[in-house]
């Protein structure tokens, strides 16, 4: 294992990345710091996600989704439990970051315990609603369990416990 963080790649997830992230996320979620995803919603997702990997090796997965026209949440961002701390979380965040730029969004959303991590990326706690009560209402239609939590409604509130909402204007 290479100790320079230039060492790590961020590329867009492939199927055959999947089984991994769902092995890579699965202690956080054990430790009900991420949400449980099954396989079949991880192949559905698999083209919002990014991997990280070093020396050929899975080291990280993060994903983005769309919410709205100017608006985005990144999620389901892990570092594998063996490479905390050496810039795996800081590269795919980019690479989300930069995806996001380029699909024409100008916020950033995000649901953490990690604050700290993402002050230093330039998101700042929200208390209330981002969006305007007519994109709500539109957003109320989705069937996506992240939109619900984004939408901080009342079912889904157990699951989002203690974290910080967060925003960043890129
Ligand atoms: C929106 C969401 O997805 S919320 C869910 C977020 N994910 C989780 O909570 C799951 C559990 N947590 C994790 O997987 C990780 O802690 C993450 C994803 C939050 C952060 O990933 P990491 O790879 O550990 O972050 P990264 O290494 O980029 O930065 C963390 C620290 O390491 C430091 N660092 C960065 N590169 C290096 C390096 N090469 N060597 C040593 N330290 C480094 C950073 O400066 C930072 O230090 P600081 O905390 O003192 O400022």
């Amino acid at each position: 294992m290479s100790a320079d963080p230039s060492a790590i790649t961020v590329r867009p997830a492939r199927t055959s990345d999947v089984r991994g992230m769902q092995g890579l996320i699965e202690p956080y979620v054990h430790r009900r710091i991420l949400l449980g995803k099954e396989l079949v919603n991880l192949f559905e997702a698999v083209q919002e996600f990014v991997v990280a990997e070093r020396d050929g090796e899975l080291v990280g997965c993060g994903a983005l989704h769309v919410l709205w026209e100017d608006l985005g949440e990144v999620r389901t961002i892990a570092a594998a439990q063996g490479s905390l701390g050496r810039g795996v979380g800081h590269a795919m965040l980019v690479a989300l970051e930069d995806r996001a730029r380029r699909l024409g969004l100008t916020r950033l959303f995000c649901l953490t315990f990690e604050t700290a991590f993402f002050s230093r990326h330039g998101y700042a706690e929200v208390a209330e609603q981002v969006v305007e009560p007519e994109v709500f209402a539109e957003l109320l239609r989705s069937p996506d369990g992240g939109v619900a939590e984004f939408l901080d409604l009342a079912h889904v509130k157990p699951n989002t416990l203690g974290n910080t909402r967060m925003l960043k204007r890129l």
